[in-house]
């Protein structure tokens, strides 16, 4: 069994190199390496570096995540986001081969306060949304067998995350004015990592029937700035001795940003649950595992 991981150095990515490694071998090629190049804006690269390993599964963690930035790179973010995707996905189309893939919360508008079903209607807010779900519909629309998994709120002990933000921000300053109208489930890598090689495993020695987009992330759900609170309220638990910043909850309104991102972040993840039979645990436990990995290091 040979996967190639795309986007190793990734929150996603990393954790993927050791949650895949049960099943087969994982070949991971870094971006600009000429032997092996795992490029994504690179399309003849990339088709290259797939004809020569041959892959029985294509695992992309790679993407253009920068929200902001998206709004003024919006060529940058398509050609990672969706062209690449959907070479991807031809390529694993004419070779009977899984693509599993990421995509986000943002596809969706927000509205509401019901978590997001995979069959609502998608209206997204952001360049960066928009390209994700472009490149979500050249999957589906490919005939590859696909799991693509939509997530939300990634962090990491790797990588860059708001949690990490937090720690940084909030050891530096007395007080953090943090949004409380966007709500949504911060999902660990390492949970996201261990679901997708369960649900590749089984997609793998199963039909091609489990294909689909599927809602992928920990339980329950908060608000930006409860999630900065836990974070804080976990830190100071930890090293009584050091201060962290109070915080100050505000509306989406007094935090302009250049992207507008969706006030209803919740995803509906039964589908995925009984379809592989996992459970996903409360989003509290992986961001007290990785506060205390963080602050360890
Ligand atoms: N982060 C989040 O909150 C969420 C993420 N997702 C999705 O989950 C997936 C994984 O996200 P996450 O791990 O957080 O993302 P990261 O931003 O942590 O990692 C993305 C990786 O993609 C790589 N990359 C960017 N451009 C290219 C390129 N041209 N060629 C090759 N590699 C490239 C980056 O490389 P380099 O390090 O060199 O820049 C980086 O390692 C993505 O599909 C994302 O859209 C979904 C919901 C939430
Ligand atoms: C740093 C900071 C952020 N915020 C707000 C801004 C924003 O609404 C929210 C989160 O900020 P971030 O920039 O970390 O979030 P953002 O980069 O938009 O995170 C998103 O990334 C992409 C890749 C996804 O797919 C999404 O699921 C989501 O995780 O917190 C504050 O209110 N105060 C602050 O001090
Ligand atoms: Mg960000």
């Amino acid at each position: 069994m040979k996967i190639l991981l795309l986007g190793k150095n990734g929150q996603v990515g990393w954790e993927l190199q050791r949650s895949l490694s049960v099943l087969g071998e994982v070949i991971a090629p870094e971006r600009g390496n000429p032997a092996l190049n795992g490029d994504l804006s690179d399309l003849g690269a990339l088709k290259a570096t797939i004809a020569q390993v041959e892959p029985h599964a294509i695992v992309n963690a790679a993407a253009y995540t920068a929200v902001d930035k998206a709004e003024t790179e919006p060529e940058q973010a398509h050609a990672i986001n969706a062209a690449a995707a959907a070479l991807l996905a031809q390529e694993a189309a004419q070779r009977d081969a899984w693509l599993v893939h990421y995509s986000t919360d943002y596809v969706f508008d927000g509205s509401g306060n019901t978590p997001w079903s995979e069959e609502d209607a998608t209206a997204s807010l952001s360049v960066y949304g928009q390209s994700k779900l472009e490149g979500e519909k050249y999957i589906t629309a490919s005939g590859a067998k696909h799991l693509v998994l939509r997530t939300s709120w990634v962090y990491g002990a790797h990588g860059n995350n708001f949690l990490k933000t937090m720690l940084r921000l909030g050891a530096e300053r007395p007080e953090l004015r943090i949004v409380d109208d966007q709500i949504g489930a911060p999902t660990g890598a390492e949970l996201l990592a261990d679901a997708t090689a369960h649900a590749l495993r089984q997609a793998l020695a199963g039909s091609p029937a489990l294909s689909g987009i599927y809602h992928v992330a920990a339980s329950g759900y908060t608000d930006w700035r409860a999630y900065a609170e836990f974070v804080f309220d976990q830190a100071r638990n930890l090293l009584p001795e050091r201060q962290f910043a109070r915080t100050t909850p505000i509306p989406t309104a007094d935090y302009p940003t250049p992207a507008q991102r969706p006030l209803n972040s919740r995803l509906n993840t039964q589908h995925f649950q009984t379809t592989f039979g996992l459970t996903l645990p409360a989003w509290q436990q992986g961001v007290a595992r990785v506060v205390q990995e963080v602050l360890s290091t």
